[in-house]
């Protein structure tokens, strides 16, 4: 970290599990008894939007009663220039680049800079709030299926009858089988032209957001965090081994081994809202 230059943090859903939110694939992963295909993907929302609608309820559900862990608050600290400089000196930029859609990490970096009013940055170092980059979307923006319009929209139930879809997923051991039918014309809509809308997530088979910076992050990049993910979802999963390809540094940091360990130069197993607050103090 003490010679790093350019560095970023790729998070997984091991970022977010001890704020509550169900992680996908390890032992109670969401997906367990989902199979993230019949409901991530454009055709699963064509064949059935009332399920998938049933399924980001649960989802918000989860998320809006979530907090940011101390792992999102390390993070958004590292993204603040003058605390950067104490641990990486020779830092120039920071980017926090997450497959997480549930929006904790910028919640810990909003509430962070509120408490240390940061906002400007030192020349040639990276202003705090770009530093995010939420490549797979977010929970809480609802995006038209025609005109493309997207809102951000935090409220409980999108619409009335979403509220009574509660429980269809609450415990995932028999997700799914509580599932109401649920007619499209009273599923979420547009607010500008009123046509279906859907979560702005990205799903499998979509292009992941800003692909453009993140390719450029990860080619200038010279030390890369890992930080709870199994690495099994691409492109996310080839961005460590970018970063190595040009004389990078890898560390990684998961409760359990991922397929990245044998590559990395620096391990660290635990969990990290306890293993990042010890590193970063
Ligand atoms: C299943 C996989 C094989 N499929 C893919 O990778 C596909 C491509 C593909 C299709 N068929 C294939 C066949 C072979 C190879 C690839 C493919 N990818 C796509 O379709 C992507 C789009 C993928 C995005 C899908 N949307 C998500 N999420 C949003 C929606 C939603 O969430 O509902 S993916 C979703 O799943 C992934 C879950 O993985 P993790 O976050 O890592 O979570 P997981 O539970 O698996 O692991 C948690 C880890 O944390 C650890 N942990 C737990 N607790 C802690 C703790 N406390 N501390 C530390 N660690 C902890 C655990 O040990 C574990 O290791 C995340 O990416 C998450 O965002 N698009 C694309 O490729 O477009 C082209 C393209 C590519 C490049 C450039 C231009 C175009
Ligand atoms: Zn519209």
């Amino acid at each position: 970290m003490r010679a790093a230059e350019h560095i970023i943090v790729l998070a997984g859903a091991g970022l977010s599990a001890a704020s509550g939110i169900p992680t996908f694939r390890d032992g109670g992963g969401m997906w367990r008894s989902l199979d993230p295909t019949s409901l991530a993907t454009p055709e699963a929302f064509a064949a059935n939007p009332s399920l998938v609608w049933q399924f980001y309820h649960y989802r918000r559900t989860k998320a809006l009663a979530a907090r940011p862990n101390a792992a999102h608050d390390i993070i958004a600290k590292l993204s603040i220039p003058t605390y950067l400089k104490k641990v990486a000196p020779n830092a120039k930029s920071f980017h926090l680049i997450t497959q997480n859609i549930d929006g904790l990490s910028s919640m810990a970096l909003e509430s962070l800079l509120e408490k240390t009013h940061a906002v400007d940055a030192p020349e040639g170092v990276s202003i705090p709030k770009a530093s995010i980059v939420e490549m797979h979307g977010r929970l809480f923006d609802v995006k038209c299926t025609e005109c493309g319009s997207c809102q951000e929209d935090r409220s409980p139930a999108l619409c009335p009858a979403l509220s009574g879809a509660d429980d269809t997923f609450q415990n995932y051991q028999d997700a799914g089988t509580h599932e109401i039918k649920i007619p499209e014309s009273d599923l979420p809509r547009c607010v500008e032209c009123g046509a279906l809308a859907r979560p702005g997530v990205v799903w499998f088979g979509e292009i992941p957001h800003h692909m453009d910076k993140i390719n450029e992050l990860v080619l200038k990049a010279d030390m890369i965090l890992v930080v709870g993910t199994s690495s099994t979802v691409c492109p996310a999963s080839t961005f460590a081994s970018g970063v190595k390809e040009h004389g990078g540094k890898v560390a990684i940091f998961n409760v359990e081994p991922s397929g990245e360990d044998e590559e990395a130069d620096f391990v660290f197993a635990g969990r990290c809202e306890t293993v990042l607050p010890d590193l970063f103090p």
